[in-house]
């Protein structure tokens, strides 16, 4: 594997731009681009949960990624989320995202066939992995949408003897005390990617100094300021910022969740990224003038 900066600061999950009737609409990435550029954020996960993935084909991921890394021009890190249940594809897809210039590559879990052992994690993962081996790999942790409830700390440890370019985890699970072995495991020698943003500054009290995620991308001064405050030992102002975020994670949730409710929220402040397909219901013109209001109200767009 090649010699690495590992990850800090806040990751962007994008969102797949899309047109009415669910094309992609690739020509947003490069205002999508400068605008990750122009909110201080280092780094872009493509085509994970937040971007769809699921319900895309492998020829629009691939699309996509290299959008996202021409858009880029190395000024800020593309990660690609090569996850799918069928590990041909995703084999398919790390060396696509190695070829295309993407910095690191990421996988989530089968979740249909799940695998019954950390062995068999680590057997599924290891030609995903090889296909990229100059770039580091994260496990994207996520038991809540795969069912997949493996010890990490587990798959870390051993998935390294099997998998050398094995960077460490998105951890995107609440179970903090399996996180904090994580980031402390082999004397700190993983990667531990905070996902959760409505608990940032609980990963980043247990030492993690990245986070990926959906709302960095229309709330980024929100988590900058997390984090600021976490550096700086100001604990208070740091609660203060993570109880705004916890207000906008309880509007994206009445909307649908991060991705439904997530989408209109980057269409408001002007990045089109359209509607998601179904099974994701269309976003409602009535809806949006309702979560226009309810982000007013709690100063979303300013005071
Ligand atoms: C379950 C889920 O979608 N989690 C989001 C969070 O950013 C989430 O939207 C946020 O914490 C609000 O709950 C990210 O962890 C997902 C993510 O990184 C991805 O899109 O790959």
């Amino acid at each position: 594997m090649k010699n690495y900066q590992k990850l800090k600061g806040l990751v962007a999950a994008t969102f797949t731009p899309m047109y009415p009737n669910g094309d992609i609409h690739y020509a947003v990435i490069g205002q999508y681009a400068q605008h990750i550029v122009d909110s201080g954020i280092s780094g872009v996960f493509v085509c994970g949960t937040t971007g769809e993935f699921t319900s895309l084909t492998t020829e629009e991921r691939k699309q996509i990624l290299e959008h996202w890394v021409k858009a880029a021009r190395g000024r800020f890190k593309v990660i690609a989320h090569v996850g799918s249940d069928n590990q041909r594809e995703s084999v398919k897809l790390s060396r696509h995202a190695a070829e295309t210039g993407a910095w690191g590559v990421g996988s989530i879990a089968p979740g249909f066939f799940k695998p019954a052992s950390v062995r068999d994690l680590i057997g599924f993962f290891k030609p995903v992995a090889a296909a990229a081996p100059e770039l580091p790999f994260y496990y994207y942790n996520m038991p809540s949408m795969t069912g997949v409830s493996l010890s990490v700390a587990q798959f870390l440890q051993e998935g390294k003897q099997e998998i050398p370019n094995l960077a460490g985890v998105k951890y995107t699970h609440n179970n903090l005390m399996e996180m904090g072995d994580c980031i402390h495991l082999d004397d700190g020698a993983f990667e531990v990617l905070h996902g959760y943003d409505e608990m940032l500054v609980c990963g980043l009290a247990l030492g993690a100094v990245a986070g990926v995620g959906s709302t960095y991308n229309y709330s980024p001064s929100v988590y900058l300021n997390i984090m600021k405050a976490m550096e700086e030992g100001d604990l208070a102002s740091a609660r203060a910022f993570q109880m705004q975020s916890i207000e906008i994670v309880k509007v994206i949730i009445k909307y649908g969740g991060g991705v439904r409710g997530g989408k209109a929220i980057m269409n408001l402040i002007g990045i089109e990224c359209g509607g998601c397909r179904l099974p994701i219901a269309p976003f409602e013109k009535e809806e949006y003038d309702s979560l226009r209001k309810d982000l007013k109200e709690i100063g979303f767009w300013g005071k």
